[in-house]
């Protein structure tokens, strides 16, 4: 009696196109505007969006593949961010901390111009900016949301661990993350956010 014998997967080609556009993938999720009620500051401006645009207006989405959900495999997909600004924010995701939080990530722009935006819970702030051809390996432990600072689509190409899961509620639970991203007239600044009261374990 030795051990079980593992699962073998079969080797999945996928084709990935600058736009996003992914084939060979598992699944395609799409984020639509009345999903994300709480995420921008302005809630007067997401009000007008959604009486102008209807809560069906697509806002970002995402192709992914996987195996299987074990610690050894890799999630492989491409996230497509459709551009515009909600009051004075740019667009973005709804970001999360890993559920396993130790599990890093590799987001590689494949088009548009972005930011990935970047907190820990000791206190840490980042935001990365990426244009095609540049790419973040974000550490385990590190909360992260994706933004579109361009005109056009934000489409990057991730990766990360089967298992990783993802945790919205630290972010919601501490008012949004540490700043935002918002346009000063000619380009993208990051601004200290003031609806963020802490995340849970430094309150
Ligand atoms: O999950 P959100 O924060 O809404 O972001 C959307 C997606 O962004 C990235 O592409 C991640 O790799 C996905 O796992 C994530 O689901
Ligand atoms: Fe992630």
């Amino acid at each position: 009696m030795g051990d079980p014998q593992p699962t073998i997967d079969q080797p999945v080609r996928l084709e990935i196109d600058p736009n996003g556009e992914m084939t060979g993938g598992s699944r395609r999720y799409d984020k639509l505007l009345g999903d994300l009620e709480g995420l921008y500051r302005d809630e007067d401006a997401y009000r007008a969006l959604l009486a102008e645009r209807g809560a069906d207006a697509l806002m970002y989405y995402v192709y992914d593949q996987r195996y299987q959900e074990g610690p050894g495999a890799l999630i492989v997909g491409t996230s497509t961010l459709l551009p515009g600004t909600v009051g004075d924010e740019y667009a973005m995701t709804r970001g999360h901390l890993h559920a396993i939080s130790d599990r890093a990530e590799l987001y590689y722009c494949l088009s548009g111009h972005g930011v990935m935006l970047l907190d820990t819970i000791d206190g840490r702030s980042e935001a990365v900016e990426l244009t095609p051809g540049a790419a973040v390996n974000v550490p385990g432990e590190w909360i992260h949301r994706s933004v579109n600072v361009g005109d056009e689509p934000f489409v990057t190409l991730f990766s990360y661990a089967a298992d990783a899961g993802q945790d919205y509620g630290i972010i919601a639970d501490a008012g949004g993350m540490r700043t935002r991203i918002v346009t000063d007239g000619d380009g993208w600044k990051q601004v200290p956010n003031p609806t963020h009261v802490g995340y849970a374990r430094e309150r």
